[in-house]
């Protein structure tokens, strides 16, 4: 029930009861020379799983389609998104801004490995700091023509993975899982959490899935058979994509050389993407 007939219309002063209160909204602009028409999270319950990889992939495939990608590496104590497309230099800015580094092929990337001294240097940040650089590759950086970015949010349901959700416009998430992961509540958590904040789900992704025999091609399941149709089912979600270990994929990732990954595995995921 509305408080009082002389609501002022301002809901930080009145009751949380008031039935006119307005949801609080965290979402933050982009910078003003920022031009970004959709962003897509891509989420997992823990770390390890692929999530970078497939964010790689993903931003190379629509890169390769024709669209400006960018990729928001938002994975701060382990930023691997410079490392495989084999970006060393530091990122430039001046008083208006930060601008993200450029890969071989033309995809915009920021990522906190490309603001610190040494690839090495431990991230050693308490949760707040972490979330507001998050925050700040977002209004701070001069995101300009980009069809689609990318954002690689860091593993799990914590503070981070929050402030994302909370400030940062998404279209969508994908949510990455290995076979493992699919047996255990992990994926759940993941799915609530991106439901509790009414963040689309895009669909699943099943990384590692098998390993394609080199000599006859046979798909072999070195986790056991997938689970993943499953728990789509459950969730009502899509399955977008199982992709195998692939040991070219792993040699492409270690060399900086993402972009020229081969194979149709995600094409299910561009489509998707493309439609949103
Ligand atoms: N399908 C695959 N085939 C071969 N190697 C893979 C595959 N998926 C992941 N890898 C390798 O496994 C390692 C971990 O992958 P990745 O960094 O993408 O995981 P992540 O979920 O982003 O981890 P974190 O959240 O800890 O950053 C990387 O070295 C990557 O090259």
């Amino acid at each position: 029930m509305s408080e009082s007939q002389s609501c002022s219309h301002e809901c930080g002063s009145c009751k949380e009861s008031c039935s006119d209160r307005k949801p609080t909204s965290f979402i933050e602009s982009p910078h003003p020379m920022s031009q970004i028409k959709k962003v897509i999270g891509v989420v997992s319950g823990k770390g390890g799983v692929g999530k970078s990889l497939v964010t790689s992939m993903l931003g190379t495939l629509m890169n390769r389609k024709g669209y400006q990608t960018a990729i928001l590496d938002a994975d701060i104590t382990g930023p691997s998104i410079p490392k495989v497309f084999g970006i060393t230099e530091k990122a430039a800015g001046n008083e208006m801004g930060i601008f993200p580094a450029v890969t071989k092929k033309g995809l915009k990337l920021m990522s906190v490995n490309l603001l610190l001294e040494n690839d090495s240097d431990p991230v050693v940040w308490r949760g707040p700091v972490i979330s507001g650089t998050v925050k700040q590759f977002w209004t701070d950086v001069i995101w300009e023509d980009v069809d689609y970015m990318f954002i690689d949010m860091p593993p799990g349901t914590g503070d981070v993975p929050l402030t994302v959700f909370q400030t940062i416009p998404l279209d969508g998430i994908i949510i990455v899982a290995s076979p493992q992961e699919l047996v255990s509540m992990i994926v759940a958590k993941a799915v609530n959490m991106a439901k509790m904040m009414h963040i689309p789900i895009i669909g699943l992704v099943e990384n590692m899935s098998y390993v394609a025999c080199p000599d006859c091609d046979k798909k072999i399941y070195v986790f056991g058979e997938s689970h993943i149709e499953e728990i789509a089912k459950e969730y009502e979600l899509e399955v977008l994509a199982k992709l195998p270990l692939d040991p070219k994929v792993a040699q492409l990732c270690d060399s900086g050389k993402i972009e020229e990954v081969e194979g149709n595995w995600l094409d299910q995921a561009v489509n998707k993407i493309e439609a949103l």
